[in-house]
């Protein structure tokens, strides 16, 4: 996975607020570099001078850094941050240069550093993601485990719209039925729906570096026997219907191919939408309607919508 760093100019006073709005975008951690540091005089405990390097500190004011996956949800990201950063004067917040800057970050640097970010999260009900390099215990009988290794496609499991995906996958997918996962990614979606007792799941990505990497996560899940990986674009590889059908895609991809989708969802079976900014929910929701799917559930977190429809028996 390759990660962005977001880097903000502002004030001291709006250092909280700020690390407040990019925490809840997602970001894996903030840095906060402040120019007041090189000039405050501290000592720790044994009596030595810290010595600080003025390289890494801004000429005045404080820079806000946080880390986001780069994918295809970033330009949204960062505009919604930007947005958000700019209302703070709204609270009379002096804000103060507010200068947004974006790199991306050198994958080697990263790759060890954002491990440490990454840990054990519980998703849902039943769901808890846990990266390969720790180990879980889980704390009941029902919970279920996916393990995985992101490597560089998109799908730690913790971003809101996987996290409605898998919390929707709860609600609609039975024992021995037959999923459909469009855009699989790091494959956590696929490997979700097989641990709650599809039979066969198909997991489909256009990325040759997605399906490497949810192949690998699928054997890591043991789930290789139910979990069928192609590269291919959309619903374009798929001859035969799923009883549930989940495509965690941006809003113009999902509103472009509904009438595809309701094609390939069998009579009374779901299709789950998710990766919808919330400005264009009713855009989508008309679409899926267009083709003939009765709108179940509209779930909601932070910015993001995740629909749950039906075809009709
Ligand atoms: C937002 S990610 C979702 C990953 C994972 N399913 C999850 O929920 O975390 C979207 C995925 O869709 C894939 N994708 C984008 N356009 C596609 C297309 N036309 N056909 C198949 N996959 C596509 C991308 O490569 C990416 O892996």
């Amino acid at each position: 996975m390759k990660w962005s760093e977001l880097a903000v100019r502002t004030t001291n006073e709006a250092i909280e607020p700020i690390s407040n709005i990019l925490h809840e975008a997602g970001a894996s951690g903030v840095v906060i570099e402040d120019s007041e540091d090189l000039t405050k005089e501290r000592e720790d405990q044994f009596g030595e001078i810290y010595s600080l390097d003025p390289e890494d500190f801004p000429a005045e004011g404080v820079i806000v850094k946080a880390y986001l996956p780069v994918n295809s949800f970033l330009g949204e990201t960062v505009e919604a941050i930007k947005l958000a950063i700019s209302n703070l004067v709204k609270f009379d917040i002096n804000i103060g240069a507010n200068l947004v800057t974006i790199s991306e970050v050198n994958e080697e640097e990263w790759a060890t550093a954002w491990k440490k970010y990454y840990h054990p999260v519980k998703i849902s009900q039943r769901f808890t993601v846990v990266p390969t390099w720790e180990t879980y215990e889980p704390v009941s009988s029902d919970e279920l485990i996916i393990e995985l290794d992101p490597g560089m496609a998109f799908g730690t499991g913790t971003h809101p719209t996987t996290v409605m995906s898998l919390q929707a996958l709860e609600k609609t997918v039975k024992k021995d039925q037959r999923v459909i996962d469009v855009g699989t990614g790091s494959g956590v979606l696929a490997i979700g729906a097989a641990l709650l007792g599809a039979k066969e799941v198909h997991a489909l990505d256009l990325d040759e570096v997605a399906v490497r990497s949810a192949r690998i996560n699928v054997k890591l899940n043991k789930a290789q026997d139910r979990v069928n990986v192609v590269q291919g674009n959309l619903l374009d590889t798929i001859d035969e219907p799923g009883d549930v059908v989940v495509a965690n895609i941006l809003a113009e991809i999902i509103m472009s191919f509904t009438d595809d989708a309701f094609h390939v969802v069998k009579p009374g079976g779901h299709y789950i939408t998710s990766g919808i900014i919330s400005a264009k929910k009713n855009d989508v929701k008309e679409a899926l309607e267009a083709s003939g799917f009765v709108i179940e559930d509209v779930m909601m977190m932070e910015d993001w919508v995740t629909i749950i429809s039906k075809k009709p028996e």
